[in-house]
């Protein structure tokens, strides 16, 4: 089988990309191939296809909320082809058997390539971790107890040398449960004005640097999960100095909204980590730029419409962001000036597949036919219709963005084109 894309601009010049059993053949300007299959690019922008280290897909067992197909399709519309998925499903992913069924369920329906998550310990919450050996055998991505700090010490420092031994990252929502009160707003005046019950963002710094010293010890490839506040970075910073192997991701939103932008009791605004402070705020953007944050993730978390109504008090924790990251990035980012559009493509393509090693990040020839097709120049409306999701959880509904998914192909075959959804 063979593809012509032709018409598309690669490096800001104008080219035809070749395709050849789903691996790119050729890069050039030449269009006398007898191809089965030719597809203009109307000089829209072909980028590696993006990288999501972070995506709940709430399959099996949540599958109101999304299920691998829709959270699949979701990725493939926000130019994502490959993604990893995070274990805190039903059953959570924390065996073997669990592990080997999730594969098949990915392979199955997902549109874009998913790689899985295991858990750290049983119900991302025991003391004893899993077993590291036989689902790194089986094919786990990496190991992560998202959703869940890991509370105890020594639980997290041999699951440290697990991780180490099995060669996969150890990936860590950072979150003393004993700093949280209850809260479900990071602590603030905005909290205090709308009364709802704060928590502090020394739960995360505080577990983070226990980690970093145990990350030191073991030598494992540790990775700081959606990371939120200017003490976090700043021990970041300081371990990737002294040459620990971390690495650390943000999510959009911590990037673009902060909590002096919460007016009212908004559930929309509701996430995990929450939004911090303008000074935070800041702060992570200054580590992105400076290359302490490696990366960008989405921490994609879908939820029902009656789970993310009513008040902060009592909605679900996440925002669904697979469908406006890469807008939402290139925005705030490159129209706006402040980077590149191949700085951008690091943070979201080469930099997590390179560190996750992924077959992914690279638009060259004999690299699989992961492409996206971006047009960077109409501006658009963030519209929840427009979310192939279930989730329609999203504080940046109604803005308006540049970056919209034109095309995206896996392994050369189409998961996502505009115009072309149901
Ligand atoms: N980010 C969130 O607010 N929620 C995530 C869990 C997580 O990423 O910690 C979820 O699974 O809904
Ligand atoms: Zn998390
Ligand atoms: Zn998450």
């Amino acid at each position: 089988m063979k593809t012509l894309i032709k018409n598309v601009y690669v490096n800001q010049e104008l080219v035809n990309i070749l395709i050849e059993d789903g691996k790119i053949a050729a890069i050039n300007n030449e269009e006398n191939e007898s191809v089965d299959q030719v597809i203009d690019g109307q000089k829209t922008t072909a980028l590696p296809g993006l990288v999501d280290v972070h995506v709940h897909f709430r399959d099996p067992g949540l599958t109101y909320k999304e299920d691998t197909e829709s959270g699949s399709k979701a990725s493939a519309h926000g130019g994502f082809t490959s993604v990893c998925v995070m274990p805190n499903v039903k059953p959570v992913v924390d065996t073997p058997h669990a592990l080997s069924e999730q594969l098949a369920l990915n392979k199955a329906k997902s549109v874009v390539h998913a790689y899985q998550y295991a858990a750290i310990s049983k119900q991302l919450i025991a003391y004893k971790p899993t077993d590291f050996a036989e689902m790194n055998r089986l094919g786990a991505i990496a190991f992560t107890n998202d959703g869940h700090g890991v509370q105890n010490a020594e639980t997290m420092y041999l699951a440290m040398q697990a991780a180490k031994e099995a060669n996969k990252p150890l990936v860590a929502h950072v979150e003393d449960d004993s700093l949280i009160n209850g809260g479900v707003m990071n602590e603030s005046d905005a909290a205090k004005r709308l009364g709802l019950p704060e928590m502090s963002p020394l739960s995360e710094s505080s577990q983070l640097a226990r980690d970093l010293v145990l990350a030191k010890a073991t030598g494992v490839h540790y990775h700081v999960a959606h990371i939120s506040t200017a003490e976090s970075v700043e021990l970041v910073r300081i371990a990737k100095a002294r040459g620990i192997n971390v690495t650390a991701e943000v999510s959009p939103h911590h990037l673009l909204i902060d909590d002096s932008m919460i007016t009212t009791d908004d559930p929309m605004m509701k996430m995990n980590p929450p939004l911090r402070s303008p000074k935070d705020r800041k702060a992570l953007i200054a580590a992105l730029l400076d290359g302490t944050i490696d990366m960008v993730a989405t921490d994609h978390a879908p939820h029902s419409e009656q789970e993310k109504s009513g008040s902060m008090r009592d909605a679900s924790f996440g925002i669904v962001g697979s469908e406006t990251a890469f807008s939402l990035m290139y925005t705030h980012f490159v129209k706006n000036g402040i980077v590149d559009l191949n700085q951008l493509i690091k943070w979201m393509s080469s930099n997590p597949a390179n560190l996750f090693h992924l077959p992914a990040g690279q638009l060259q020839v004999g690299q699989p036919a992961d492409i996206t097709l971006m047009e960077l120049d109409q501006p658009y409306q963030i519209d929840a219709n427009d979310f192939l999701s279930k989730g329609k959880n999203s504080p940046f509904i109604g803005e308006q963005v540049y970056g919209k998914t034109q095309l995206t192909l896996v392994d050369g075959n189409i998961a996502y084109q505009d115009g072309s959804e149901e």
